[in-house]
């Protein structure tokens, strides 16, 4: 499995990175999960949402492995179960070698960007800080892997 990450923000706080880092450590490596942060767009005074995501759009698709299935996360987006995601995940994989996985910034993801990806998925109804959704796909991920190889990480 071959996973990248497209995550707007950089300089994330640290528990951020202690958490990627923890279940990076635990996955193992026939899945490669890979993060590209994405340089925000700086807030400028009269520079439009829409401006500033239409800016950051560019940089991801600028950043996406070529041929792999885009997949954004936002909060209209598909409800899935973990086992739904993790059954999700092979098929994805079927249809490319890579899946990237696409988490905006403070304003969300480019409405053309979204239009532009294969589905769009949340993790709850609830609109989350993008630093929390990073933690959270990473261990959706390793749960994923859990429930695919029968781990007692999770339990139905
Ligand atoms: C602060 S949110 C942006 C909220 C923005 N109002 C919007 O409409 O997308 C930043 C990013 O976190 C991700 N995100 C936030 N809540 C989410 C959820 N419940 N499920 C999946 N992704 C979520 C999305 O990728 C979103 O672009």
């Amino acid at each position: 499995m071959k996973l990248v990450i497209i995550a707007v923000g950089n300089r994330m706080p640290d528990w951020v990175d202690a958490a990627w880092d923890d279940y990076i450590k635990r996955l193992p490596s026939d899945w490669l999960v890979t993060i590209k942060e994405i340089k925000p767009e700086a807030r400028t005074i009269g520079k439009t949402p829409a401006q500033m995501m239409l800016a950051e759009a560019k940089r991801i698709q600028a950043s996406v492995p070529q041929d792999a299935v885009m997949i954004a996360l936002d909060e209209h987006g598909k409800d899935l179960s973990t086992v739904k995601f993790a059954e999700q995940l092979g098929k994805w994989h079927e249809q490319s070698q890579t899946v990237a996985l696409l988490i905006g910034g403070p304003d969300g993801l480019d409405a053309e960007l979204k239009a532009s990806c294969t589905s769009l998925i949340r993790l709850s109804s609830l609109t989350m800080p993008h630093p929390m959704v990073r933690v959270l796909l990473i261990e959706q991920i390793y749960r994923a892997w859990s429930i695919l190889n029968n781990h007692p990480y999770h339990r139905a």
